[in-house]
C-alpha cells in the first residue's frame, strides 16, 4: 500500500473517532461496569529464560487486509485463544474500519470470566484513543488495559491519557513506531510498550525498524512486538530477541479455528 493511502486511512479513522467522541460525551454512561483485573505488567513480563508471552487479537477486518474470518463470534474466538495459551487478548473495538464494538469487548470479558475466572487472560481494548471518555468506555466494558497510540496524540496528551487510564485502574499500553514516539511514551511513564512493525501512516511493514526501536526500550518495561507475525517460525525469531511478548492478529484471524496455529506459536515462543 502506498504511503499517501496509509495517511489518508489514518486521517479518515481519526475524523470518524472525533465524531464518535462527540456522541459519547452526550450519551448516558454504560449501565454495567466490569472491574479491571490489574496485573497486566506482570503478566506480560517474560521471566528470565522463560517463554515469550503471546497476545492474540480479535479483528474482523482491517484497512490493510480487508475482511477476515467471522466464523467464530468474538467471544468464542477469545475463548479459543485462551485455551491455546494467549496471555492477553486484544479486541479491536473500532466499528467502521475494523468491524468491532465495545459490545464485542464486553462479550469477550463475560465469556472469559465464565470459562476461566481469575485465571483468564488479560483484555486489551484496541481503539484510536483521543479522549478520556473512550478510556471510561473501555474500563466499563471489561478492559484491563487500553491502547494509546503515540502517533496520533501530542506527547502532553499521551501523558494525560496515560494518567487517566491509571486513574481508572487500567494499564496504559503505549504503541510506538519510532524513537521519537518512544521518548513520548517514556514521558508518559508507560511501563507496557508495544513497538509496531506496521507504520500507521504508510501501512508498510518494517521489521528491521521495529527490532531497532524495541532494542532501545527500557529493559525494565514489558516490551511487546506488534504486527506482521504469520507463522510459528516468525514467533521463534522474536523469541530470540529482547521482547517480552508479541501480538498476532491477521494470521490468527485468517483461521476459522485459530487454536492449532496459536498453540503451535505458543510452542515456538517457549523454544525460541
Ligand atoms: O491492520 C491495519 O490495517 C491497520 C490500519 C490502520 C491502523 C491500524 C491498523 N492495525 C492495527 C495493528 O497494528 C494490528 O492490528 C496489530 O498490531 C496486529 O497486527 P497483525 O498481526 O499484522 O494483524
Amino acid at each position: 500500500m502506498d504511503g499517501q493511502r496509509g495517511r489518508r486511512v489514518l486521517d479518515t479513522i481519526l475524523a470518524s473517532k472525533r465524531a464518535e467522541i462527540a456522541a459519547l460525551l452526550v450519551a448516558p454512561p454504560p449501565r454495567v461496569i466490569r472491574a479491571p483485573a490489574g496485573g497486566v505488567f506482570k503478566a506480560l513480563r517474560r521471566p528470565e529464560g522463560g517463554a515469550l508471552r503471546l497476545l492474540a487479537e480479535v479483528k474482523l477486518r482491517s484497512p490493510s487486509a480487508g475482511a477476515l474470518s467471522s466464523v467464530l463470534r468474538p467471544a468464542e474466538r477469545a475463548r479459543r485463544y485462551a485455551e491455546a495459551g494467549a496471555t492477553m487478548i486484544s479486541v479491536l473495538i473500532d466499528g467502521p474500519f475494523f468491524g468491532g464494538s465495545y459490545d464485542d469487548l464486553a462479550a469477550c470479558r463475560d465469556a472469559l470470566d465464565v470459562a476461566f475466572g481469575a485465571a483468564r487472560p488479560k483484555l486489551l481494548c484496541k481503539e484510536f484513543i483521543l479522549d478520556p471518555i473512550q478510556l471510561a468506555m473501555a474500563a466499563a466494558h471489561g478492559a484491563d488495559a487500553a491502547l494509546l497510540i503515540a502517533r496520533i496524540t501530542s506527547a502532553e496528551d499521551l501523558a494525560r491519557l496515560a494518567d487517566a487510564a491509571r486513574d481508572l485502574g487500567i494499564e496504559p499500553f503505549v504503541e510506538v513506531t519510532t524513537e521519537e514516539e518512544l521518548a513520548a511514551a517514556e514521558h508518559a511513564r508507560a511501563r507496557v510498550l508495544g513497538v509496531n512493525a506496521r507504520d500507521l501512516d504508510t501501512l508498510v511493514m518494517d521489521p528491521a525498524r521495529a527490532e531497532r526501536v524495541l532494542a532501545r526500550v527500557d529493559p525494565t518495561a514489558a516490551r511487546v512486538h506488534l504486527s506482521g507475525l504469520a507463522s510459528p517460525s516468525d514467533v521463534a525469531r522474536i523469541a530470540q530477541g529482547p521482547a517480552d511478548a508479541a501480538l498476532v492478529g491477521e494470521a490468527l484471524m485468517r483461521q476459522d479455528d485459530p487454536g492449532p496455529l496459536l498453540a503451535a506459536m505458543v510452542t515456538r515462543a517457549a523454544a525460541g
